[in-house]
């Protein structure tokens, strides 16, 4: 009697559905026959969410934009960004909403204001996606999202000023200048590989060329790319990468690290992606995906081994050092007067990092510059008159190289390069950065704490109010018209950036650039292959061009 009971009771409990259970089992059911309802309407519900319930919901801008981030990876994915920008605030105005939490601005001023130091406006997790992830270099450290603690957010901007800080040293005009006679002996070697290139006969120009002598068409950008690695590896480690040497991508490094900029660009939309991505563990047991094997992370890590152990005695200069201080020397010096704030990891990832910001940036800035000269025939013939005309009269040397003072007194090439640098910035996408968390006022409206502010160079560099109305055009004149009017343009300039986080490597690839430029145009005669041909240009972080092929020939004597 006894266990029969036992057995009843226990089958109505085992029969008794919890209204938990029951509820979970009929939505279950529903998901399983609705889904196809169901889930549509999540997704819209989803979008109107962030479309509507969003602080930005009045700024105009494309739809897609407003509700999620498809709009800004599908542009950054094309490459476009930078057109796209340009178009986006024609249409719609100085303030375009480019996703659901972030707006993006066309005016100077606002930049200006945006970027400036010690406003407490920090840089988005955009940046956080640049490698390398274990540890952060200048560019990268971003530790500071608006709902930080305070005590986080100073120990933040204190890390980046710290690692700034050691780093300003080797980047300073002054040091860069002592490092002046390794880029020369780049920019020989340069010249060296392009006299292969000029027609065989005696004479020089294209004209007077021998009927025979038909001219080699020249990828001109793809040698000013190897110039600018190689003079990163003379500067950063005391050794160059090779490429001008080899004449082509060794081992596809370029290549990698374009790569490598496109996914940073892609995945910096929607950096939580990152994880199952580059951060992924499992993908770093494919070798070939392993960023240690690529040859500038290579090289890297040789001279760093090199240089070990790291004593006081020896400044951190290699072994086979010939008395000059590279930015590893100098970094590696820094480490060693405070292991404790500027560490190991310290030294590697800012040197190695500067051959990611600096080479692709300095490249795309003299590619820029040429091929805006070539193709405006007034500004060519003006800029040869120049360089023709400082050579008879002495002020620059006539043969060798050009040194920086000698390059300074070519006013119309300064402004050359300027409106290159205007018209044509060498980073396409967006700097953006966190509103402070009490939020802020830019041009009459309230931004909220934690919006993201987005200023794209191509942008604010077209504005007409500073620019002039033909802003749209590269005329070198502008900087040469009135000398007030072009201290203004300078203020509102950011192809380097702006305030704590403007561009530390500023004065090295102005160095260069001024070293290297003058003395072709000095030494050499160039035609576009096909003028009608745009420059092809795709926004990685920084604009990526191809397409400068030109005819070379070597300068007869001066016709000034
Ligand atoms: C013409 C060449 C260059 C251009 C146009 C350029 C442009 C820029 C810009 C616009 C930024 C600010 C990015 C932002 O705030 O989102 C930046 C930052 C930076 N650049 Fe450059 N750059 C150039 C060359 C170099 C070189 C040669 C180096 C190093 C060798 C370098 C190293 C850096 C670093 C480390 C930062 C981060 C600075 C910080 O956040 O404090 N750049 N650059």
């Amino acid at each position: 009697m006894d266990s029969d009971n036992a057995n009843v009771t226990s089958e109505t409990h085992e029969d008794s559905i919890s209204p938990v259970r029951a509820f979970i089992s009929i939505a279950l059911v529903s998901i399983e026959q609705w889904w196809a309802v169901l889930l549509p309407l999540l997704i819209t519900a989803r979008l109107a969410y962030k479309r509507y319930a969003s602080p930005l919901r009045s700024y105009p801008g494309p739809f897609w934009a407003s509700c999620s981030r498809v709009w800004k990876v599908k542009s950054t994915f094309l490459g476009r960004t930078n057109w796209d920008h340009v178009e986006l605030h024609k249409k719609y105005g100085p303030i375009v909403r480019i996703a659901p939490d972030e707006v993006s601005f066309s005016s100077p001023q606002v930049a200006r204001h945006v970027l400036a130091a010690g406003k407490r406006f920090t840089k988005t997790d955009f940046y956080w996606v640049f490698p390398p992830p274990e540890n952060p270099d200048i560019f990268t450290e971003i530790r500071s999202e608006v709902n930080t603690p305070f005590w986080l957010l100073i120990l933040t901007v204190w890390q980046h000023a710290m690692k700034k800080k050691v780093a300003n040293v080797p980047y300073s005009m002054a040091a860069m200048r002592q490092l002046s006679p390794f880029i020369d002996d780049t920019v020989e070697f340069f010249m060296s590989r392009l006299e292969s290139y000029c027609p065989a006969s005696d004479t020089p120009g294209f004209k007077q060329a021998g009927v025979d002598t038909k001219p080699q068409t020249v990828d001109l950008g793809k040698w000013l790319h190897y110039f600018a690695f190689d003079v990163l590896g003379e500067v950063a480690f005391g050794r160059s990468f090779g490429f001008l040497a080899a004449g082509f991508d060794k081992e596809d490094a370029i290549k990698t690290i374009d790569n490598s900029q496109r996914y940073n660009g892609v995945v910096g939309q929607i950096p939580e992606f990152d994880y199952l991505l580059r951060r992924n563990p499992l993908l770093k047991l494919i070798p070939a995906l392993d960023p240690s094997n690529y040859l500038i992370t290579r090289i890297a890590k040789e001279e760093m081994n090199k240089r070990r152990p790291f004593e006081v005695e020896r400044e951190g200069k290699g072994a086979n050092s010939d008395g000059r201080e590279d930015l590893l020397a100098s970094l590696i010096k820094g480490h060693l007067k405070d292991r404790e704030r500027f560490h190991e990891g310290d030294v590697f990832s800012v040197a190695h990092g500067a051959i990611f910001a600096g080479s692709d940036s300095t490249a795309s800035t003299m590619q820029s510059l040429f091929w805006l000269i070539l193709s405006t025939p007034r500004v060519y013939a003006t800029i040869t008159a120049e360089t023709d005309a400082a050579v008879q009269n002495g002020t620059i040397s006539s043969t060798g190289n050009i040194d920086w003072a000698e390059a300074q007194s070519l006013s119309y090439f300064q402004a050359c390069l300027k409106e290159a640098m205007r018209l044509r910035p060498a980073v396409g996408l967006n700097m953006t950065r966190h509103a402070p968390s009490e939020g802020v006022d830019l041009e009459g409206h309230h931004f909220p704490g934690g919006t993201r502010l987005a200023m794209n160079g191509w942008v604010l560099h077209r504005d007409r109010e500073i620019f002039g109305e033909d802003a749209d055009l590269y005329r070198p004149e502008r900087w040469l018209d009135d000398e007030e009017n072009a201290k203004v343009m300078e203020r509102y300039m950011f192809q380097f950036g702006g305030g704590a986080h403007i561009c530390i490597g500023r004065n090295l690839a102005i160095l260069e650039i001024n070293k290297v430029c003058p003395r072709l145009l000095r030494d050499y005669e160039f035609q576009l292959v096909d003028p009608t041909r745009e420059l092809k240009a795709t926004a990685t972080f920084f604009v990526i061009q191809e397409g400068l092929e030109v005819y070379i020939s070597r300068k007869g004597p001066s016709k000034a």
